[in-house]
């Protein structure tokens, strides 16, 4: 059978990547897809064809996007430009001539996927995006296929691999964040604007999608709550780390009895548990569904030759069901379209969790017992409380508390409060705790 026809947009880290990976494995690719794949037709503004293995396999390259998604010979096109605009225009024109599109575009999927899966869905063909979450770690064949069975309680990872590279040299190696960063992008791990990997809103892409592949909701970008890890505080990792906690950058998807859970911010985890132990640009994600029990799943978040891993598994599939019917093929959001349900996502206020807290309080009588007082009268006990040495010359003192689970309301009413006592003159540090398994 001749080789099937893909169109590839985007020659940079993912986009070279994926070159590379149906160059070196070509045999066995197409021994599992059940035909050769052929990038008949390229585009990118810029690209270093030295860096690329197998660039002279590629039939044609230009710099014209449209070109390719408007070219009749392809049938696939796999988008690796990245950014809203025009990766939405370029995706929903490929749609309507009638192609399959495969992409590592989170931010696409998140903020317009409901409008490509539609036009998906109308025009009868697939949108792959394998890629787009945990880079190489097939998570949403896992929760689309492997775990169709169960009823998801929860899921929580780490989906961004530049902020868990960062918080790992930086906890390790005490290395400054920006040097950190900046080695980062150099082995092309970041986004093309870092801010979405440090500010979380990568991470809220990601979790975007998994929560809708685990609850079958519509994807509801705007709807998840975003805090990244550009302020944490180097004494609060050594707190944390006294206290035998590590702290992570995680996404938490959860049913609760009000709604959905959506938050990505730093989170306190045990030491001893697996996923506080996944360093650098390593991604893992837990699943917990009724049936199976907690499930793990563990590998690169980012890099090329990862991503290009599942950018491939995603053509294999396509390739593999081209003359299946439409209707027949797995749902993109892992449950049918027209059973997506409506439950709420709830505001981060109505969320409960427990918290580390650190204040910096004047150290004289009186003041532990108010601050004590505070948090009980909103129903907050404490677990733990540690008094640390005041600097030289400092007449306040940094109190360091872990508290039982409160609802963010009610600790956002306590901070307030704390905050407004005369003796205590700095902004109370807020850190969650992963309280999942309670
Ligand atoms: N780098 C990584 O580790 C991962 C990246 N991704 C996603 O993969 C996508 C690509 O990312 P990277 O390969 O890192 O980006 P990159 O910046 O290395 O490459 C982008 C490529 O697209 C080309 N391009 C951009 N706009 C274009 C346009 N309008 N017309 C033609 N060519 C255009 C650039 O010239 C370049 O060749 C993004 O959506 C990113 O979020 C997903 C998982 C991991
Ligand atoms: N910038 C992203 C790339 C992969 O999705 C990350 O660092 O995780
Ligand atoms: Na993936």
């Amino acid at each position: 059978m001749e080789p099937v026809k893909v169109g590839l947009l985007g020659l940079g880290t993912v986009g070279g990547g994926t070159v590379s990976v149906l160059t070196r494995n070509a045999a066995e690719i197409a021994r599992r897809a059940g035909r050769g794949i052929e990038i008949a037709h390229a585009a990118a503004r810029e690209y270093k064809p030295e860096a690329i293995d197998g660039i002279g396999q590629i039939g044609q390259i230009g710099d014209d996007a449209f070109a390719v998604v408007e070219d009749p010979e392809i049938q696939i096109v796999i988008e690796l430009i990245g950014g809203y605009s025009p990766a939405r225009e370029l995706v929903l024109k490929a749609i309507e001539n009638g192609k399959h599109v495969v992409t590592a575009n989170k931010a696409l999927i998140a903020k317009h996927g409901n409008e490509i899966f539609a036009a998906a869905q109308k025009h009868g063909v697939t949108v792959g995006f394998e890629a787009a979450v945990a880079g190489g770690i097939p998570i949403i064949k896992a929760l689309r296929e492997g775990l169709a069975a169960n009823h998801i309680e929860w899921i929580a990872g780490i989906i961004n691999g530049t902020g868990n590279f960062i918080l790992t040299e930086m906890r390790d190696k005490g290395r400054d964040f920006a040097d950190v960063l900046a080695e980062a992008q150099a082995l092309g791990y970041a986004e093309a604007d870092p801010t979405f990997d440090v500010e979380g809103i990568d991470a809220a892409h990601k979790l975007t999608i998994l929560g809708s592949l685990a609850f079958g909701i519509p994807l509801q970008f705007d709807r998840c709550f975003t805090e990244g890890i550009s302020k944490i505080d180097a004494q609060d990792v050594a707190y944390a780390t006294e206290l035998g906690y590590r702290i992570k950058h995680l996404g938490i998807a959860r049913r609760s009895a009000g709604g959905i859970e959506l938050r990505v911010h730093p989170t306190l985890i045990p030491e001893r548990r697996l996923i506080a132990n996944v360093d650098g640009v390593m991604n893992a994600v837990l699943v917990k569904g009724d049936a199976v029990g907690p499930t793990l799943y563990y590998g690169a978040g980012a890099g090329s030759l990862p991503t290009a891993s599942a950018v491939v598994a995603d053509l294999v599939d396509v390739v593999r069901a081209l003359t299946t019917d439409p209707t027949n093929r797995v749902p993109h959001l892992a449950f049918q379209p027209d059973e997506l349900a409506d439950t709420p996502v709830l505001p981060i206020e109505e969320v409960e969790t427990a918290y580390y807290l650190r204040l910096s309080a004047l150290d004289k009588p009186g003041v532990m017992a108010r601050i004590a007082s505070i948090l009980g009268d909103q129903g907050i006990s404490i677990e733990a409380i540690k008094q640390k040495e005041p600097a030289e010359g400092e007449s306040h003192v940094p109190l360091v508390m872990l508290t039982h689970r409160v609802v963010e309301g009610q600790m956002n009413q306590a901070i307030a409060q704390i905050e407004a006592l005369d003796s205590v003159t700095e902004p109370v540090v807020r850190i969650r705790m992963e309280t999942l398994s309670g």
